[in-house]
């Protein structure tokens, strides 16, 4: 394979689109990227697969002609739980799967940038890692936990994008600092006692205890925050209940708390341990929360290379480059770059879905515009 064509790289989203997994079940998508990877010219890379201790992951060492340095690349790999809504031809074939949060734009100008640089030799090393388990089950964490960058994988400096809607399609949006909030899961389980619906004073309802938390906790961010700064609490999942008559005496929440520094997520989650036991008071029953926070830490941009990578965008004539505000979602790369120093920032896919949405439809042209900005940063930073 040499350099790949703009129609090609379309082709291999399009395919990826259509192969969604979740977290930690990437294999079709693992084996796809291996077959395209596997066709490029490798006579300068070295490929990691089928690693035992994260077996959908896949690493792969550009061998630099004159290497200064190592410089990481990292593209997620996972999809959503969505329904997928956008009427393409090419949507996802697996029920209830999406690339609702564009990661399959991720691996292809992750791909793109690779075969690049497997045609025009970098003179800096170059490590490309396609990370399983973004959306939940942490898997940057995992990875370096279990050793992956040790070495000659260890990037000197690390990099990723996530792909925005709300800018234009190929452009480029970053900020010094903080880009993404740092995020903790958190599930909460309420346990009463089940009875008929005509007798509800021998029963003790989990629905109305769960609904009352809820709108008890809509009172932290407005009354227990300092309104300057930002905070959010977001529960997505609400399960109870079997059938109308019967009440139900369990019921399960699943939320995301998000908070630009480590402090907020401290004190929304203090707040929420003192609204649950309030609830268990009140309506007599069992609450137990539980929280997460893996490795969804702040995504804290390093200052000297972001100001480089900033600098160089601003003043690149083949790049529209955006300063941003900080944002609300969460991104494991957070805990990479608590470890190595790097920068993430954003790609521009002219969307009106949000992230997550079932019409999420970003703009392809995007990928080309994307490699080829990133292919410019990557070969000045190794000269500079
Ligand atoms: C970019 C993006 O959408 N990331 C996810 C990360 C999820 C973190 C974690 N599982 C949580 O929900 O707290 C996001 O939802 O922001």
């Amino acid at each position: 394979m040499s350099q790949l064509t703009n129609d090609e790289l379309i082709q291999i989203r399009r395919h990826l689109h259509q192969i969604p997994e979740l977290a930690m079940h990437e294999v079709q998508t693992r084996d796809y990227l291996i077959e395209v990877i596997s066709q490029m010219n490798l006579e300068y890379a070295e490929i990691r697969d089928q690693i035992a201790t994260l077996p959908t992951a896949i690493l792969v060492r550009v061998n630099g002609s004159d290497p200064l340095r190592t410089i990481g690349y990292r593209t997620d790999i996972d999809a959503l739980p969505v329904d997928e809504q956008t009427g393409l031809a090419y949507a996802s074939q697996h029920p209830h799967v999406m690339h609702a949060c564009g990661h399959d734009v991720h691996m292809t100008v992750a791909l793109g940038v690779l075969n690049h640089f497997l045609e025009h030799r970098p003179k800096d090393n170059l490590v490309f890692f396609f990370q399983p388990a973004e959306e939940s089950q942490n898997g940057g964490k995992v990875a370096f936990e279990q050793g992956l960058f040790e070495g000659k994988w260890r990037p000197d400096e690390f990099y990723g994008l996530h792909d925005n809607p709300d800018l234009p399609a190929g452009s480029i949006g970053c900020r010094m600092g903080t880009l993404f909030a740092g995020t903790t899961e958190v599930n909460v389980d309420f346990r009463g006692k089940s009875g008929h619906a005509a007798f509800p004073q021998d029963a003790n309802d989990m629905v109305v205890a769960a609904s009352q938390f809820i709108n008890q906790v809509q009172t932290i961010i407005s009354r227990s925050i300092n309104p300057i700064e930002s905070g959010v609490i977001t529960f997505g999942l609400m399960q109870a209940g079997t059938i109308r008559n019967v009440i139900s005496g369990s019921a399960r929440l699943e939320g995301t708390i998000r908070g630009l520094t480590q402090v907020m997520i401290e004190r929304i989650i203090e707040r929420l341990k003192q609204v649950a036991a309030g609830i268990a008071s009140s309506y007599d029953c069992d609450v137990d929360i539980q929280f997460n926070q893996g490795g969804y830490l702040p995504v804290e941009n390093n200052p000297e290379l972001t100001k480089r990578l900033i600098d160089f965008f601003t003043q690149d004539d083949g790049t529209q480059f955006i300063e941003t505000e900080p944002a609300m979602t969460g991104e494991d790369f957070g805990y990479l770059l608590a470890k190595f120093p790097g920068t993430m920032f954003w790609l521009g896919v002219n969307d009106d879905s949000q992230l997550h949405s079932a019409t999420f439809k970003p703009d392809e042209a995007a990928i080309s515009k994307g490699i080829s900005s990133i292919n410019s940063f990557l070969e000045y930073r190794m000269t500079n």
